[in-house]
């Protein structure tokens, strides 16, 4: 195979300006059309940089010297952010997060969805985009005797001790820091990568922000945590307003953080907390939105996109611990929703208990096989919400939606990539895409939430 002529070498130095940035916050400059990724670079930027890496199609390049700074480029407040891959955008002013994320889900609408007609709306930011993460989950490793615990560095496994993170309530800052000096004092090893070997792997702290409460959970490679007692003890007396410890074993070699095994070590099961008028009891499994002061936007979107009047069936799938169908069957006369996870169902039961809802009934199970079966039994939804992790939906899921045809979707997702793929789908199948709603739920980070209609184009 002849060999591609390539428009820049190895270790070349030359001058570009960035047009755009990728989904993951590298700018991207073009020579002669081939795209080069360069970290901290942004769109208007006139640099020196040198070519680090070169594939067939796109290479990647540092930035050795800007000469054209963006009007929106700021001094990160973080002091380790250069180092930390947790955020990407901080070195971003918030108004040009804004702007940065909104053209990320414009272009992809375009580019992938091919999706015309349809109204994407400015992003919803947040009038103040710090200190808003109510979830840390880090890796646990081991410097000079002590434990560390933070994010990994880009593209590694190297862990960057955080003393504080911006974007965490200063609450799990503290459990963060309390965790690695107790189980250090009491001799607990971390879990090693390559050996297979130790006992700590992740430590995860949740915060009801309303409610004040707060959950720790402890992923450890072995069932034993040796000086239990007095690790719960020191914990419990130094970590205000703590509700719950848990466990959770991961004995596997994996990259994926928790393991099958969740036993409580004190306290509850669950913490609350609330959004809107809604409480939610939310245990270590289960997923709950990481930005609750925008999740009540973003929900509140969803409603006003579901149009209910009361006398709707609705179908949420992908729906966690309830929460979306809670605030549905407040405007409609039934709500399914099917979640995977059989603990966040459980909470989901427990939401509709603990807030008098009684038109909600929950499944567990994947949304492309449970969905289907309804459909066979003549379970048809008028409006179906669907809100699924990053890859988006299953096709035998589509599928469904486009047989049973609901009269509106309403699709919620965190990957602009996946949902433009996934709207494509749904036009194809009869669906028109009316509007698309950005929500920035993460800010400093390059990652964007929206919410979409879609309406049934037949009659
Ligand atoms: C982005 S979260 C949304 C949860 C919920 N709607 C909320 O706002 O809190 C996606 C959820 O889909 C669940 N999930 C992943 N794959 C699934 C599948 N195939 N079928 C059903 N649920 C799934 C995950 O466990 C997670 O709770």
């Amino acid at each position: 195979m002849a060999k591609v002529q390539l428009p820049v070498q190895k270790n070349q130095i030359i001058e570009v300006t960035f047009e755009d940035l990728t989904h993951d916050g590298n700018g991207v400059a073009k020579v002669d059309g081939y795209p080069l990724f360069i970290a901290n670079g942004l769109p208007g930027e006139r640099a020196k940089v040198k070519v680090t890496k070169l594939n067939k199609g796109y290479g990647f390049a540092k930035i050795l010297e800007i000469y054209e700074k963006s009007r929106y480029r700021v001094i990160p407040e973080c002091p380790i952010y250069e180092e930390c891959g947790g955020c990407q955008l901080q070195h971003l002013s918030y108004e040009g997060q804004l702007i940065a994320k909104e053209k990320q889900v414009s272009d992809v609408m375009q580019r992938i969805g091919k999706i015309e007609n349809v109204t994407i709306h400015p992003v919803l930011g947040m009038e103040s985009p710090w200190r808003y993460r109510n979830k840390s989950q880090v890796p646990i490793g081991e410097r000079e005797g002590g434990l560390i615990g933070g994010f990994y560095r880009q593209r590694t496994h190297d862990i960057i001790d955080m003393k504080e993170c911006l974007i965490q309530v200063e609450e799990n800052d503290h459990v963060l820091k309390k965790v690695k000096e107790i189980c250090g004092k009491y001799g607990i090893k971390p879990y090693d990568e390559k050996s297979h070997k130790g006992v700590l792997r992740h430590v995860m702290a949740r915060y009801g922000k309303i409610s004040g409460e707060t959950m720790i959970v402890l992923i450890t490679k072995t069932a034993e945590l040796p000086n239990r007692k007095k690790i719960i003890a020191e914990l419990v007396a130094t970590i205000p307003n703590l509700k719950s410890i848990v466990q959770n074993v991961n004995s596997k070699r994996t990259n994926v953080i928790f393991g099958n095994e969740t036993k409580v070590l004190w306290g509850r099961e669950t913490i609350t907390d609330s959004i809107g008028e809604i409480q939610f009891a939310i245990s270590a499994r289960s997923f709950y939105q990481v930005n609750p002061e925008q999740t009540k936007v973003l929900y509140e979107k969803a409603l006003e996109y579901a149009g209910l009047t009361g006398a709707e069936t609705v179908i949420d799938a992908y729906c966690g611990i309830g929460t979306i169908s809670l605030f549905l069957a407040q405007k409609a006369k039934k709500v399914y929703g099917v979640e995977i996870i059989p603990e966040a169902i459980d909470d989901a039961r427990r939401n509709a208990q603990l807030n008098g809802v009684e038109n909600v009934e929950f499944a567990v199970g994947e949304a492309e096989k449970i969905i289907p079966n309804w459909y066979k039994q003549g379970i048809e939804a008028d409006v179906l919400v669907v809100d699924p992790p990053r890859k988006g939906c299953d096709q035998a899921l589509l599928d469904t939606i486009m047989q049973m045809k609901p009269k509106k979707v309403v699709y919620v997702s965190c990957n602009p990539a996946t949902l433009a793929r996934d709207l494509r789908i749904l036009e194809d199948g009869g669906y028109q895409t009316l509007e698309v709603q950005p929500v920035d739920m993460f800010p400093m980070t390059a990652h964007v939430e929206c919410c979409s209609l879609l309406v049934r184009t037949d009659k």
